[in-house]
């Protein structure tokens, strides 16, 4: 059964006297043991949301409250509970990676030995032995965000919030980090992920909330949330030579394709009408077929239908504006 760890309020910021309005009006769970992916364009609100879940940041109205009570209200069990992993630069730059990841398992309450250990855990965990004792400031970028990962995952919270994981990371460490995500979550973590990654997050998360211009526009599982897409197939086809006019004629019976190069052309297609189309290109243009490939809806083209329908709501809403004034 879901049980809700943090409920979200109404909640809304406005920044500066009230000329920039950060969020408004947004209400949701975030239940206990859940992924949930929080996802966005660049100013859509996403940290000034997540602050406000962590008490960093004061709602202008609406509350957020953790297993029941106010965040504001307890900000020492937010602060044991909950570990955070900003986009923010870290600040201890002179302390060596394994000093960084120590001292802030002791600022979390951790006993000398215990954080000593997992110390030692993480920096296996995260490969970071080879720079262990190399001070933050010398580090390359990745390296100083696997050394934040570390200072995050210390201590054994019950909350993870990510922003941007996997920033700056080699593929390999990428793969790495979502591995370590998901086994904090299988070992009864609850975590929350920012992210522009849509494709990385489609991996891990269980539900998605799309923000965009301070509004919460969508929250459910990633299925369900596919479901309301387009159901269409897309196909991608590569030809060994320019294909001819023709074929894009002959394909029209199952959609109309889109070319991108004079080699490569897409099409949308229903489940049900792919195989006969994929028999009608072998068997007619099999020789200078070179590869195709065929990709069900994914949670990019979620994001993208989401932020189009959202678009277009906005230019109804001005329309409408505009015509109230002329009129
Ligand atoms: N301290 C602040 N003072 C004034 N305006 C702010 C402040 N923090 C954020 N804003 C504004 O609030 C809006 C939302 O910003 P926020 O940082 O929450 O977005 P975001 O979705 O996290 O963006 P990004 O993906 O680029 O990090 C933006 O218009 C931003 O300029």
């Amino acid at each position: 059964m879901t049980q809700a760890l943090f409920e979200i309020e109404m909640v809304s910021k406005t920044y500066k006297n009230g000329t920039v309005r950060a969020n408004e009006d947004i209400s949701f769970v975030i239940n206990k043991g859940e992924i949930l992916g929080l996802l966005g364009p660049n100013g859509a609100g996403k940290s000034t949301l997540i602050k406000q879940i962590v008490a960093h940041v004061k709602p202008t109205s609406g509350e957020v409250r953790y297993e029941g009570k106010s965040v504001l209200k307890q900000l020492k069990q937010i602060a044991k509970d909950v570990a955070y992993y900003s986009q923010e630069p870290n600040s201890l730059t002179s302390l060596k990676v394994r000093e960084a990841i120590y001292f802030t398992g002791r600022l979390r309450g951790m006993k000398r030995k215990a954080a000593k250990d997992e110390t030692e855990t993480l920096i296996e965990e995260l490969e970071l032995t080879e720079v262990a004792n190399k001070q933050l400031k010398n580090l390359s970028g990745g390296q100083k965000r696997l050394t934040g990962l570390g200072t995050t995952l210390i201590g054994n919270a019950k909350v993870y919030i990510f922003d941007e994981p996997t920033n700056e990371l080699d593929p390999k460490k990428r793969r790495l980090v979502w591995d370590i995500i998901q086994k904090r979550n299988r070992d009864g973590a609850t975590v929350i992920l920012v992210t522009h990654n849509i494709l990385e997050a489609e991996q891990v998360v269980d539900r998605v909330a799309v923000v965009n211009h301070g509004r919460l526009l969508a929250i459910n599982h990633v299925g369900e949330l596919k479901d309301e897409v387009d159901q269409r197939l897309k196909c991608e086809v590569t030809t060994k030579r320019s294909f001819d006019n023709e074929l894009l004629e002959k394909l029209k019976k199952w959609g109309t394709a889109t070319t991108v190069s004079d080699q490569r052309f897409r099409l949308l297609i229903s489940k049900e009408d792919a195989p006969s189309m994929l028999t009608y290109l072998n068997q007619t243009y099999g020789n200078s077929v070179l590869n195709y490939s065929i990709v069900p809806p994914s949670l990019e083209d979620v994001y993208f239908h989401i932020d189009r329908d959202q678009e277009l709501e906005t230019k109804e809403e001005v329309k409408s504006h505009a015509a109230a004034i002329d009129s």
